[in-house]
């Protein structure tokens, strides 16, 4: 695998690693952000909807509460049949009518048991007198509930079977100066209108719940879900705020929390934020305790919605983006500082090994630099030292090829290289219209000599033969020893006359210097005149012939041949 690919796999690993290393980085840092940012929200969201609710309520409660403490309502409770005291009554329930928001009230007595109500047409301002609430009848029980807890003020949702009407109903008890329980007056305001405008509004992921002190849901956007006439049912039957949660101990432990929180304002941060599931998804909780109404305000804030871990995607985006484009830059630098001239340094390497002598060699600075100068001079360095190779190689080759064409034992040419100078001369008389001679020499009974002197004085002969040959020749002619102690003489050019002055001398002179006669050496020569364009080897085999006739007519003698 090539560096660069090499490269290109380990920087992709490395942008896969780093990706996800930033993926999870990213998705820890903005889980424990949007944690933070989650429970201030929430805290501020308790508030505003705590204060959705508690505004105008709290108007309501003040007017019911200034109703109760009616004198006039008072004396007319104390003395039902108290002459115009009713009509006083009837004027003082209307004047509060026209100030509930609502435009309703109404009055319940204790004693009698009367019921009062008037609403926005004002359908009954000539008689309130609607009906009479019975202590066993379960649609009043709410009625005798409140009073039994003898709590002063209590909110209730509750459906008024009588009236056909579901409201919020606000309930304040009548005192007489000594605290006994009169009565109770208070107003409705419908649900359907605090839900679309306190509860149900439209806030992306937000869900705003009210729940009395028990927990039981009093406001919730899914009706289903509230606890109508909650005051009077049994503990167990409520439908408290832990219906809301998908997982039991999410409910039992915000139950556990609003519990605290309503018997120990004090001890308690006045919202408390925790992490719960519904609908399967992360919700973050916040809860108040309003004390005011002696009711808790829940708010649930989907996460996913409010503060989606996706809308830091643009930021993570840029990260990745970011960490591309610097590892792109990276590769770039890498690949100009050091993959690029690493490749030139290598094509340069291959050609170098293929015998170029030419190889193109970037320039660099750093390492890198002094790697391609070092190259540089080594490459310079091989091709030096490779000429004086094939230098050395080509004089030795020519030495070799001497070698082969030399005898060693004599030096003159041997069999091989005489070959060569005759097929050589041979083509060149032909070319250039010259006769050449050829004149064996062979010493004559060179056994004996072998024989009763030794090898080696033998070799001796043959050394003085050649000796006398190489001196005794023209610059232009060869001598050469064919094999054992047969010689070939080659002279080029040459007329009849010369062959045969030549050859006699040759014949002589041996005979003369090695003193023949006192043990030395005699010769039989056989010598031919070769024509231009005659066959090389039928002109051998003449001389040869000659040669023969020499040695057979006594040896010491020459013998010339003529081509027929
Ligand atoms: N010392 C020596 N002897 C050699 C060498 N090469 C061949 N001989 C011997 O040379 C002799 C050649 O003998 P021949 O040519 O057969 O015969 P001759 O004794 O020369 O007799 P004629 O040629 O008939 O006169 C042989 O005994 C070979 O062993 C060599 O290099 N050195």
């Amino acid at each position: 695998m090539s560096l660069k690919l090499r490269f290109m796999l380990v920087a992709a690993a490395l942008i896969l690693g780093a990706s996800l290393l930033a993926w999870y980085s990213f998705q820890y840092m903005a889980e424990r952000i949007v944690e933070q940012w989650g429970r201030r929200v929430a805290e501020v969201q308790v508030q505003y909807d705590s204060a959705r609710l508690l505004q105008p309520l709290q108007r309501e409660i003040a007017l019911a509460q200034q109703m109760a403490n009616s004198q006039v309502l008072r004396h007319w409770i104390r003395d039902p049949d108290g002459p115009g005291l009713e009509a006083q009554a009837f004027d003082e329930m209307e004047s509060f009518r026209r100030n509930f928001r609502g435009n309703n009230y109404f009055v319940a007595l204790r004693e009698s048991g009367g019921y009062y109500h008037n609403n926005a047409d004002n359908a009954y301002g000539d008689d309130p007198f609607r009906y009479t609430l019975r202590a066993n009848r379960p649609a009043d029980a709410w009625f005798y509930q409140l009073i039994e807890e003898g709590r002063d003020f209590h909110l209730n949702v509750n459906p008024d079977v009588e009236l056909g009407v579901t409201k919020l109903w606000v309930d304040v008890l009548i005192r007489d100066e000594s605290g006994e329980i009169l009565g109770m007056v208070g107003t409705g305001i419908d649900l359907e209108t605090i839900l679309a405008q306190i509860v149900d509004i439209d806030q992306q992921g937000i869900t705003t719940v009210f729940a009395d002190y028990n927990g039981a849901i009093q406001l919730f956007r899914d009706p289903r879900f509230i606890d109508f006439a909650s005051l009077v049912k049994p503990e167990g039957q409520k439908r408290t705020v832990d219906l809301l949660f998908d997982l039991s101990r999410d409910g039992e432990r915000i139950l556990e929390r609003m519990g605290r929180m309503r018997d120990h304002p004090l001890e308690n941060p006045r919202i408390y934020t925790d992490f719960v599931t519904v609908d399967g998804k992360r919700h973050l909780v916040g809860i108040a305790f309003l004390s005011s109404i002696g009711w808790f305000e829940v708010t649930l804030l989907d996460l996913d919605e409010v503060m989606p871990v996706s809308s830091f995607a643009p930021a993570i985006g840029m990260l990745v983006a970011f960490m591309l484009v610097t590892l792109l830059l990276f590769y770039w630098v890498l690949r100009r500082l050091l993959l690029n001239p690493m490749a030139a340094l290598e094509r340069a390497m291959v050609g170098l090994r293929q015998g170029r002598r030419d190889v193109a060699l970037p320039r660099g600075g750093g390492e890198m630099g002094g790697l391609i100068t070092h190259f540089r001079d080594m490459a310079s360095e091989v091709i030096r030292h490779t000429d004086e190779l094939e230098e050395q190689v080509k004089v030795r080759t020519e030495q070799l090829e001497q070698l082969a064409r030399v005898d060693m034992l004599t030096g003159l040419l041997n069999r091989r290289g005489m070959t060569q100078q005759l097929e050589e001369q041979a083509a060149r008389a032909t070319r250039e219209g010259t006769c050449f001679g050829l004149v064996w020499v062979d010493l004559d009974r060179f056994k004996e000599i072998n024989d009763t002197r030794g090898h080696a004085a033998g070799d001796r002969a043959l050394c003085e033969v050649a000796e006398l040959l190489r001196t005794g020749l023209r610059p232009y002619d060869h001598a050469a020893r064919w094999g054992g102690d047969e010689f070939l003489v080659l002279l080029m050019p040459c007329k009849r006359d010369d062959l045969i002055a030549i050859a006699s001398r040759v014949c002589d002179e041996i005979a003369d210097k090695t003193r023949a006669g006192q043990g030395g050496i005699t010769v039989s020569v056989g010598a031919s005149l070769v024509q231009p364009g005659e066959d090389l080897y039928e002109a051998l085999q003449r001389a040869d012939d000659a040669l023969y006739r020499a040695k057979e007519s006594g040896r010491n003698r020459l013998v010339v041949t003529e081509a027929e």
